[in-house]
């Protein structure tokens, strides 16, 4: 199963992204730049972490308007699987490829901690290796994770089981509607996330509970 992660400049979570990929899914992933306008035939694109053009305006607002991501939105359109980690699910936002905003945390304060998370939906093509209801570990790292939609635009990613990752347990770490962690958009294949599933892989990490979302997008999992 072929990758490819996007690079920008700001982003820093591009080698753990890299890394992630190359060993799940046994190959290294083609990495494609801000200016590129084509990306090549793979089963999934990654937009990973960090602070793009250093988080100015909004986060995400201008590594949104660059070329590769029209490319991304055609990918995407045709069906190719993309997830965005945190930065990444901020510009997939700023792109209009998912919907809702993500707001300063409530805390007004930059958090890194590890939460729990429960799998809202486990019958989606990032998440049918985890069990419903299941209860996983992730890292986050961020300013701006607090993740708000519109009463109308809520109640269809509730209704439709767009919800993915809730925060658990009272781990919300930034105050963000409905628990919400992560979404997928109207057709399954685009995933926005804050949590860092890619720092959870392996036992160097402290667990691998973020294993089973790559292996599930790759068609890894059973
Ligand atoms: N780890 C990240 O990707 C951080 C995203 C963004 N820079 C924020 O602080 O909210």
């Amino acid at each position: 199963m072929k990758s490819a992660v996007v690079l920008l400049p700001g982003l820093n979570r591009d080698r753990d992204m890299i890394a992630a990929l190359t060993k799940i899914s046994g190959q290294a992933p083609a990495t494609v730049w801000q200016t590129d306008t084509e990306i090549p035939d793979v089963d999934l694109i990654a937009i990973p972490g960090g602070f793009s053009f250093g988080d100015y305006l909004r986060c995400g607002a201008i590594a949104a308007r660059m070329p590769v991501m029209r490319a991304v939105a055609e990918k995407a359109a045709k069906g190719v699987t993309v997830i965005g980690v945190c930065n990444g699910f901020q510009i997939l936002v700023e792109a209009g490829l998912l919907p809702g905003a993500l707001m300063r945390n409530a805390s007004l304060k930059f958090v890194c901690r590890q939460v729990k998370l429960q799998i809202a939906n486990a019958n989606t093509m990032f998440t049918r290796g985890y069990q419903p209801g299941q209860i996983i570990r992730s890292p986050v790292a961020h300013h701006d994770g607090n993740y708000f939609a519109d009463a109308e635009t809520l109640a269809r990613l509730e209704g439709e089981g767009q919800v993915v990752f809730r925060y658990a347990d009272g781990t919300n770490p930034n105050g963000s509607i409905n628990d919400i962690a992560g979404i997928v958009n109207d057709k399954g294949n685009v995933l926005g996330l804050m949590p860092h599933p890619e720092n959870l892989i392996e036992a160097a990490h402290g667990g691998n509970d973020g294993r089973a979302l790559f292996e599930s997008a790759l068609g890894i999992a059973a």
